[in-house]
C-alpha cells in the first residue's frame, strides 16, 4: 500500500489558487522532498494531509484512509516548521508530556531521546538548546508511537551540514523501519543528501517530480569546463576550442549537456597544449531555478 497518495488536488482561498491540479505519492520506505519557494503551496498541502483544513477537489488518501481520521492520526506524524517548546523543561520533562498525551509511558522518553543523539542533554533544559538540538527534539516527539508516515515542514532549514546530515542518517533509519516520509524545503541544496525523489511545487503546480539525477538530466542544462592551458598557450587553446573566455592561462568553455563528450574529445586531442580540465556541472542552484521557472504546464 502506498502511504500517502494525492490525486488531481485543488486548493484556492478567496482569488489565490494555492494547489492546482497536484498529484504526489509516497510509497513505504519512501523519502520524498517537495520543494517551493514561498508561498509555492507546500505548507497547504501538508494541512491537507494532516486533516487540518480540507481540499476543495482531487483525492487524498493517507495510509488507506481519510486525512485527519482516526486511522490517519494515529499513524502520521508531523514536525512544524518552527516547532516551539518550553524552555523551562528539560529535554525528557517534554518529551514525558507529549508522550502522556498520547497515552504512553512517560518512560520512553530517554530512549527516544537517545534515539535522535540528545541523549547526553536529556536533563538540560530545552532553553539553552541549540537550534539544531530543538530540531532533533521535534524529531523525537515525531518519533512517538513509530509513526508510518511523516510530515516534516522545512526540518534541515538553519541546521549546519553536520546537524543536518546527523537529522538525515535518523531519516534513513526510520525509512528503512518502512516509514514514508515527506519534507518540505526551500533549497534543493537543503535535500540533495539523501532524499529518493525530489518534487518541486511552483506557484501550486508541480512542475517536477523525479530523482535528482533525473531532474539534472532532464534539465539538460549547460556545463561549463575549465580547462587550464600551458603557459603561453592559452590564446591557441582557446581559438582551437571557438571558446570564448579567457583568465590567464584558463580556457573557459561552455557547452550544452550532450556537446560535452565531443569537447572533451577535442580537448584531449590538444595533447600537451593542456595540463589540465575541470568540469563543472550544473549547481543544485541551477537546476532548481531551471523547474521553478518553468511555467505550470
Ligand atoms: N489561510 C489562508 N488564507 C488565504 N490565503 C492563504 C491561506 N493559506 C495559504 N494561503 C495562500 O496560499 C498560497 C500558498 O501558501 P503556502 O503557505 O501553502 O505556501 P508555502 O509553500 O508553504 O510557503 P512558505 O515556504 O512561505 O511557507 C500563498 O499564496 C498563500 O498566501
Amino acid at each position: 500500500m502506498t502511504h500517502l497518495i494525492l490525486s488531481r488536488l485543488t486548493k484556492t482561498f478567496g482569488r489565490e489558487t494555492a494547489l492546482d491540479d497536484v498529484s504526489l505519492s509516497v510509497a513505504p520506505g519512501e523519502r520524498v522532498a517537495l520543494l517551493g519557494h514561498n508561498g509555492a503551496g507546500k505548507s497547504t498541502l501538508m494541512k491537507i494531509v494532516l486533516g487540518l483544513i480540507p481540499a476543495d477537489a482531487g483525492r487524498v488518501e493517507v495510509l488507506g484512509a481519510p486525512p485527519g481520521s482516526p486511522q490517519a492520526r494515529a499513524q502520521v506524524a508531523y514536525l512544524p516548521e518552527n516547532a516551539a517548546f518550553h524552555p523551562a523543561l528539560t529535554g525528557e520533562e517534554q518529551m514525558g508530556l507529549y508522550l502522556r498525551l498520547r497515552g504512553q509511558s512517560p518512560r520512553d522518553a530517554r530512549p527516544l531521546l537517545d534515539r535522535v543523539g540528545l541523549g547526553s542533554a536529556a536533563t538540560r533544559r530545552i532553553g539553552t538548546y541549540s537550534k539544531g538540538m530543538r530540531q532533533r527534539v521535534g524529531l523525537a516527539q515525531a518519533l512517538i508511537g513509530r509513526p508510518r508516515l511523516l510530515i516534516l515542514d522545512e526540518p534541515t532549514s538553519g541546521l549546519d551540514p553536520v546537524s543536518r546530515r546527523e537529522f538525515y542518517a535518523i531519516l534513513d533509519d526510520l525509512a528503512a523501519d518502512g516509514a514514508a516520509i515527506l519534507l518540505s524545503s526551500h533549497a534543493l541544496t537543503e535535500v540533495e543528501a539523501r532524499t529518493d525523489r525530489i518534487a518541486i511545487l511552483s506557484r501550486g503546480v508541480v512542475v517536477a517530480d523525479d530523482t535528482l539525477a533525473g531532474l539534472r538530466r532532464n534539465a539538460a542544462l549547460p556545463t561549463r569546463m575549465q580547462i587550464a592551458a600551458r603557459p603561453g598557450a592559452a590564446d591557441e587553446v582557446a581559438e582551437a576550442l571557438q571558446a570564448g573566455g579567457r583568465n590567464g592561462v584558463t580556457v573557459d568553455l561552455v557547452c550544452a549537456a550532450d556537446e560535452k563528450l565531443d569537447r572533451l574529445g577535442r580537448i584531449a586531442a590538444l595533447g600537451p597544449l593542456v595540463e589540465d580540465v575541470e568540469i563543472l556541472p550544473p549547481s543544485l542552484k541551477d537546476i532548481y531555478d531551471h523547474y521553478s521557472r518553468r511555467e505550470a504546464k
